[in-house]
């Protein structure tokens, strides 16, 4: 198992958020993390790179315990997370960014230009200039130049136009056949059914559904309980 999660709480000063959420997830497959507004998915994705400190509970990668361990820590492991609002440098251009997040591994400048072409006809280009959806992608190619083998999504499709959610959703498709294994928190359904291979559904900080995601996009009475739409 690449991750398992065992009974994990976690947060804020006295407001815990996770009461006991469990997961297991193979090599190269997705899971998308769903629910409503507030249940947990952020700092349940928060807590797994170590930026929101657990107070009980497990969280191990290839069998190694992350729980307890800080950020870099985490991230020097195989971990990385694609933050919600992205969080591009602003006065860094594309290739000066891609340059500084490169580390030793697979993953190289080149590589993320070729599966984001947009980036690529981008790279003189500051962050601060780009579109939402290319600052999508320049926050995804960062995460992957740090080659790793668990990559967190907070919510990637946030903001961007119908297309981009389109044009993200065969990357990240992609990604899978690299063997990377994903944790999707998104908003967005037909996004997160194209991406994942599994879905959980959270509420109250705990996993109370989980499903194939074809099964998943079957089930109207799932759906509209734990997203409250469709049905
Ligand atoms: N930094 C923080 N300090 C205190 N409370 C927080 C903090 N971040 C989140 N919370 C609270 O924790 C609860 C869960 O938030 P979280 O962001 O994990 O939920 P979510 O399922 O990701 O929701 P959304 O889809 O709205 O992002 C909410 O009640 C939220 O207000």
């Amino acid at each position: 198992m690449m991750l398992t999660v065992q009974n994990l709480t976690a947060g804020y000063g006295t407001a815990q958020v996770l009461h006991g959420a469990d997961l297991t997830l193979d090599q190269g497959r997705a899971v998308a993390v769903l629910g409503r507004n507030g249940v947990g998915k952020t700092t349940f994705v928060h807590a797994l790179m170590g930026l929101v400190r657990p107070s009980s509970g497990s969280i191990r990668l290839a069998g190694r315990e992350l729980s307890g361990l800080d950020t870099r820590r985490i991230a020097r492991l195989g971990v990385r997370i694609v933050p919600q609002g992205r969080r591009v440098f602003r006065s860094l251009t594309v290739a000066e960014t891609l340059e500084i997040s490169r580390s030793p591994g697979e993953w190289t400048v080149e590589r993320v230009y070729q599966i984001f072409p947009a980036l690529a006809a981008r790279r003189r280009h500051r962050g601060d200039q780009l579109s939402g959806g290319e600052q999508e992608m320049l926050a995804i190619g960062r995460a992957l130049l740090g080659n790793p083998r668990l990559l967190l999504l907070d919510e990637p499709s946030e903001g961007l136009a119908p297309r981009l959610v389109e044009e993200l959703g065969v990357v990240l498709a992609g990604l899978r056949a690299t063997g990377i294994s994903v944790v999707l928190v998104e908003q967005n359904l037909r996004l997160a059914l194209e991406v994942a291979d599994e879905v959980r559904c959270m509420v109250k900080g705990r996993f109370v559904y989980g499903a194939a995601a074809g099964e998943f996009a079957g089930d109207g009475a799932a759906i509209a309980a734990y997203l409250g739409v469709g049905s």
